[in-house]
């Protein structure tokens, strides 16, 4: 009876708190002059009109509001981006004061924010870890040095399709392989490769099946919208219990990542050089810069640096091949291109490789294409602004979430002829990249936060596709056919698709085994 009492007592004060903070804010905001959007519930806001597909639902409110729009998700101020031309204004007037990031509540679990270069707050840390990114790890230069290694990876991706497709043809199956499942292995293998010089796709590593579970988990938790993000006073309460998951299976991926670190900083005291420098090894070595840190990285920085590299780097890059494959098979001409440059360019001696890439413009083309309709993180990573700015004529409070739709600039009509049409051929002799100076295509985002592994990924995303496109012909199953392949989207942190890619692969007997 007493805890019901107390539990009464302190809900109402709790409500109270909550209607005056939310009156003072609403008043306060209605003084400014804030962009234009749709009215919101009493506490709620907006945040029931976002649905199961977020940038959908942004798009239509564009076509009402236009394409700066202004929403409240519980106690966050919101503004989306949604025009090449508002996109422009952001990133070359304004990133500086946009590129603050506020974390998911279930990514502070094991303090994984404070150490993380993605979801960090603007920080002389985050400057530093950013640098050593950019300057270090992910120039051309180291990641060409590392070209090899990603050939073996998305070799070891053929053999393995080939073989478990040959294996399911002997017991009497059709053949067909889930395409989607082994992208996802190999873009974790070229990251876990890249950053500590190990593979994680042998079928006998152990420690790799479970962290590839894990991972797919943690992916899930973080994607799921947390009702605790929009209203603060539910954090301690973890309504959809999405903080206790995330923190049960973060610690296990960490736990993994600290046995390689372990391992790692063993053979440095034993002096055992296995492998040429890798990210661990940057990043155990570190000692300041003398400007923006003095001295080593925390220890357990590291850990969730590391950790955060698979994140970052394993679904987007899956996602990306994915969708740039589907798109190819519902367009059997723009296949039938690749295939034929792949044939001259490559010829039928030799597997395709990292060299070979500029030389496929039409496979760029059509990368290109696919990221224009299908970017894996439409809204980007959300920004956070450090100052009440002036943006476009609006007022724009400290602490607003930013969200850039990337997905909305892709579709543009203002930006794009017959922007729903996958059209290979629109970039050809055209100088629009996705590196961020073209705001009408930037899958990659733009500025200051720009994604880091936009080098890698795209060598790893065309060299990938050019691989299987060169060893396979891949047919769909008896019932689907190019007009029938199921393109709808499973919405998380990345969207990918909902149905995966399941095909049968029919090895090119032209071309030689891998
Ligand atoms: C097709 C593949 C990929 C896509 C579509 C993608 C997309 C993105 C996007 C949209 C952002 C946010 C940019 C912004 O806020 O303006 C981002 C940030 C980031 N990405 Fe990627 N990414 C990909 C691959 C990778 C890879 C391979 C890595 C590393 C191995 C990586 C690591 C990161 C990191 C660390 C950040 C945070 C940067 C920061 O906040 O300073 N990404 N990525």
């Amino acid at each position: 009876m007493e805890s019901i009492f107390s539990f009464l007592v302190s809900s109402s004060f709790l409500s109270l708190a909550v209607i005056l903070c939310l009156k003072w804010k609403i008043l306060g905001n209605r003084t400014k002059n804030l962009p234009p959007g749709p009215p919101g519930w009493p506490i709620f806001g907006n945040i029931f009109d976002l649905g199961t597909e977020p940038h959908r639902v942004l798009y239509e409110l564009k076509l009402k509001y236009g394409p700066v729009l202004w929403l409240r998700l519980g106690f966050r101020d919101t503004m989306v981006i949604q025009s090449a031309k508002a996109a422009a204004e952001l990133f070359k007037n304004h990133d500086a004061n946009f590129c603050d990031r506020k974390p998911l509540e279930v990514l502070t679990s094991h303090n994984f924010s404070d150490g993380s270069l993605a979801v960090g707050r603007f920080s002389p840390y985050w400057l530093m870890v950013r640098r050593i990114c950019t300057t270090e790890m992910m120039t051309n230069k180291r990641i060409s040095e590392k070209a090899t290694i990603r050939q073996k990876c998305i070799l070891q991706m053929i053999r393995s399709i080939e073989n478990d497709s040959a294996a399911a043809k002997a017991r009497g199956e059709s053949g067909m392989v889930n395409l989607t499942h082994y992208l996802f292995l190999m873009s974790i293998n070229i990251v876990a490769n890249i950053m500590l010089s190990r593979d994680l796709f042998d079928s006998q590593c152990k420690v790799g099946r479970e962290f590839f579970h894990v991972m797919d988990k943690l992916i899930v938790w973080a994607g799921k919208p947390n009702i605790a993000d929009y209203l603060p006073f539910l954090k301690w309460l973890d309504p959809q219990g999405l903080k206790k998951k995330t923190s049960k299976d973060m610690g296990r991926a960490l736990e993994i990542v600290e046995g390689f670190v372990k391992e790692r900083i063993q053979e440095k005291l034993g002096n055992e050089e296995k492998h040429k420098k890798d990210f661990l090894d940057t990043l155990l070595e570190y000692e300041g810069d003398g400007k923006n840190w003095n001295g080593k990285i925390p220890y357990e920085n590291i850990i969730i640096l590391i950790l955060e590299m698979f994140f970052g780097g394993s679904e987007t890059t899956s996602a990306g091949i994915e969708w740039a494959m589907a798109e190819l098979l519902r367009h059997p001409e723009a296949m039938r291109k690749v295939k034929e440059e792949l044939n001259e360019v490559v010829g039928e001696r030799r597997i395709v490789e990292e060299s070979d890439i500029e030389k496929l413009p039409y496979l760029q083309a059509a990368v290109k294409e696919a990221f224009r309709l299908h970017p894996p993180v439409p809204l980007l990573v959300p920004r956070n602004t450090m100052q009440d700015t002036d943006f476009m004529g609006y007022h724009i409070p400290k602490d607003t979430q930013v969200l850039v739709s990337a997905w909305a600039m892709g579709r543009d009509p203002d930006s794009w002829e017959d922007p729903l049409s996958f059209k290979p051929e629109r970039f050809l002799g055209s100088n629009i990249d996705y590196k961020g100076q073209n705001y009408e295509l930037i899958p990659f985002g733009s500025g200051r936060r720009i994604c880091v592994g936009v080098l890698l990924a795209q060598r790893v995303v065309v060299l990938s596709l050019a691989a299987l496109i060169h060893c396979f012909d891949w047919e769909f199953d008896k019932d689907t056919t190019p007009e029938t392949l199921d393109m709808r989207e499973l919405v998380g942190i990345v969207v990918r698709k909902l149905v995966t890619l399941n095909l049968i692969p029919k090895r090119r007997p032209t071309v030689m085994a891998a």
